[in-house]
């Protein structure tokens, strides 16, 4: 069974301006992103640029500086609409596997109802974790904590997603995997994802930024063709691998 994310309608999201300063350092200013309604975005660049920080702004967990700006596409505010998925897993060690998927229900104070529960089940089986459900996390590895992360932020019923190298424990078939997945369960959703790997951010984002300097700019976008998860052997893809390297590289 394949468990699908509910449609709603996709929200776009841009955060325009944006300038913060952490302990006298200007990590960037006037930087602007755009997330298109519905769209995957991924975002590039080299370590400590300031990525986190800019997904942590519009998760509402670092405060920027005028003349900074989040707009939605519907002009009400994002607060309530996220779903964040951290680096660090941050699963509850004395919640189940399952318990940690149905954590945003139990945070709500709802008693999941069976219909939930049967989701949560069926994207940890999506994931690879079927049989697992009555674990601790203790009992589980980097990557499978990982994936336990995946499911709940596919739980979240929310417009926004932000992703924070969700897929860095991973093992190279097990990434390929769970790419798949995520592009697939997250379909219609606006997806803002961070990662370190040019390849992950060809298969699954329709588009692609690198970040780069200090203060920080926002490149052009890159927007490699057809539908997402695209092949590893994708021409289009490979095509766009040599230009995202470059951007790295410069
Ligand atoms: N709460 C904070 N207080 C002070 N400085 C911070 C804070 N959070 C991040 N920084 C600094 O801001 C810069 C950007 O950090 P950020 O985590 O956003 O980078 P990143 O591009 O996501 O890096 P990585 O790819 O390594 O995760 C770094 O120099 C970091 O040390």
């Amino acid at each position: 069974m394949h468990a699908r994310v509910p449609a709603m309608t996709p929200l776009s999201v841009t955060i325009s301006r944006a300038r913060l300063t952490y302990g006298g350092t200007l990590l960037f200013s006037d930087l602007t992103l755009e997330l298109p309604a519905g769209r995957t975005t991924c975002l590039l660049g080299p370590s400590g640029v300031g990525k986190t920080t800019l997904l942590r702004i519009l998760a509402g967990l670092a405060e920027p500086e005028p003349p900074t700006e989040v707009v939605t596409g519907d002009r009400q505010p994002l607060a309530g609409r996220i779903a964040y998925m951290a680096q660090q897993d941050l699963l509850l060690p004395w919640l189940t596997v399952l318990d940690n998927v149905l954590l945003g229900d139990r945070l709500r104070h709802r008693r999941p109802d069976p219909a939930r529960v049967e989701q949560a089940r069926a994207l940890l089986d999506r994931v690879g974790l079927t049989g697992r459900e009555r674990d601790r996390p203790a009992a589980l590895s980097g990557g499978q904590k990982q994936r336990v992360a995946l499911a709940r932020t596919l739980m979240e019923d929310k417009p926004l997603v932000l992703m924070d190298e969700p897929f860095s424990a991973l093992d190279a078939i097990t990434r390929l995997r769970l790419q798949e997945t995520a592009a697939e369960t997250l379909a219609g959703r606006t997806v803002l994802m961070v990662t370190h790997d040019p390849l992950e951010a060809l298969r699954i984002g329709d588009r692609l930024h690198v970040m780069t300097g200090r203060p920080a700019v926002m490149g052009p976008a890159l927007e490699p063709s057809g539908p997402v998860p695209r092949r590893v052997d994708d021409p289009d893809l490979l095509a766009h691998q040599a230009e995202l390297l470059r951007r790295l590289a410069e």
